[in-house]
């Protein structure tokens, strides 16, 4: 057999250690895979002392320095499971300069700075995977990025973050508020002791970067997309969700259109958001992930598993690594960065949604005129509304009536504006509830 492939695996945290773990109980498949045995020639720790001794490695491999194993001339491929932007974004670029093939699941850096990577791998002529940074263990990227090359994807719809999938699934099964259903979320170990980056939406943002990067062979980045995360979420919402058939999710949409002068754009917003229990995103509960991708001559398609997880997340970096490792034996690398297309980002007030809103009015004549007439001002088209009685569900308001108004598709920025001069109507007491509505239009 050929000799030996070189590993740097730089962070031995969750994904890390389950990495290291599957390198040695699968070494003897990976290798046939391969075609060459891999060997772990270092792995990058932030503190030596720490007791590793479970893991089937000799403690000398164990280094603080992450520089100088990157460096190393006997190294073929870097594993980068720390995460953050610096060092990490720095450790890679060197790598890939220096011709050596990339692993990484840091998603954060793909999206802040995808292009220093990108770059780094077209200089040195080296490999840069990242399957497991988008929807971790769901075979995802690479359909996007080879698969589906063939079509032209026009929408991805998806679940990318478990944490906060899991903690709205115990709210719509529970009816618990989402302090309540995030406590539960931490007890379990899904969210972390910093929970901001998953309840905040910024983890699901660089994932929808990372998507429409590739489902459109254009550079977008984090900064690009716009990001509502799921904190105020009330459990008077996920009631008003139910009472119209629907459940609330944290979705991901990435979809091609036309921006304000017709020119094609694409529009990447990550939000809470009603789906109709019918949508093929519904049932998908706990924290599972699930990308619903739509294609020209494929039709839709449908990506579902663990997004999260030492052993699922470690799962996909492996996959990338027998595939950067053959590619090496082989001689060859995997097709660049394809960004040609080079769309424009449209504004989210330009983003094609439609939205539900459930108002306390006063019960007398008038008000259903009123409140509609503020609807027709900004050229919103009212699709369905439903008045519920005082003391009816949702109860407990002290209003007189209820209005539930689910609006037809509209530029976000015209529905948002309603929604601000509905707020200053005489009639309106409170707005209980507004969120974005998607699917079954
Ligand atoms: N945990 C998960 O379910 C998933 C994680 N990811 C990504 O995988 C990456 C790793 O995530 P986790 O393993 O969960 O994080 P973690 O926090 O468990 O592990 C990161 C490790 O890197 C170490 N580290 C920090 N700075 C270092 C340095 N300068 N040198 C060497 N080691 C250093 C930390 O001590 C820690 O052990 C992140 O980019 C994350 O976004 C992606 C998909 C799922
Ligand atoms: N925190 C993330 C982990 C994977 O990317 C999540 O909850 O999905
Ligand atoms: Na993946």
């Amino acid at each position: 057999m050929t000799s030996p492939l070189r590993l740097a695996i730089l962070g031995c945290g969750t994904v890390g250690s389950e990495v290291v773990r599957l390198l040695h109980e699968q070494s003897a498949d990976l290798a046939a895979r391969i075609g060459a045995p891999l060997e772990i020639a270092g792995i990058a720790v932030r503190r030596l002392g720490r007791d590793r001794g479970d893991l089937p490695v000799a403690p000398e491999l164990f280094t603080t320095d992450a520089v100088g194993l990157v460096k190393s001339e006997d190294v073929d491929v870097v594993v980068e499971v720390v995460g953050g932007i610096e060092p990490a974004r720095g450790w890679l670029v060197d790598a890939l300069r220096a011709g050596k093939s990339v692993v990484t699941a840091n998603k954060a850096l793909l999206a802040e700075d995808g292009a220093a990577l990108h770059d780094a791998a077209a200089d040195g002529g080296a490999d840069l995977y990242y399957e497991a940074a988008v929807a971790g263990a769901i075979p995802l990227l690479r359909p996007l990025r080879e698969s589906l090359h063939g079509d032209r994807i026009n929408r991805v719809t998806g679940i990318v973050n478990g944490t906060t999938n899991f903690i709205l699934s115990a709210m719509d099964a529970t009816g618990a508020g989402f302090a309540e259903a995030l406590e539960e979320a931490t007890e379990l170990g899904y969210a972390e002791a910093d929970p901001t980056a998953d309840v905040e939406g910024f983890d699901a943002a660089a994932k929808a970067a990372i998507l429409a990067s590739l489902a459109f062979h254009t550079r977008v980045g984090a900064a690009d997309v716009h990001r509502e995360g799921i904190t105020e979420v009330t459990a008077a919402d996920v009631a008003s969700a139910k009472a119209m058939g629907c459940t609330i999710k944290l979705l991901c949409i990435a979809a091609r259109g036309a921006d304000a002068t017709g020119r094609e754009s694409v529009s990447v917003r990550v939000h809470p958001a009603m789906i109709p229990l019918g949508h093929p995103l519904a049932s998908v509960g706990d924290a599972y992930n699930a990308v619903f991708v739509e294609a020209e001559a494929a039709g839709p398609l449908m990506f579902y598993g663990r997004g999260a997880g030492g052993a699922a997340t470690a799962s996909a970096v492996l996959g990338d690594v027998v595939a950067v490792c053959r590619n090496r034996l082989a001689g060859v690398r995997a097709p660049s960065e394809s960004a040609y297309a080079d769309l424009a980002v449209r504004p989210m007030g330009e983003a094609l949604t439609r939205y539900h809103v459930s108002l306390d009015v006063a019960d007398k004549p008038g008000v259903l005129a009123a409140v509609a007439g503020v609807f027709a001002r900004h050229d919103v088209s009212i699709a369905t509304v439903r008045q519920v009685p005082a003391g009816a569900e949702p109860a407990g308001r002290g209003a007189d009536a209820v209005l539930v108004i689910v609006t037809h598709t509209a530029p976000d920025a015209a529905l948002a504006a309603t929604v601000e001069e509905l707020r200053g109507l005489d009639a309106v007491r409170s707005i209980a509830s507004v969120l974005r509505v998607e699917g079954g239009e």
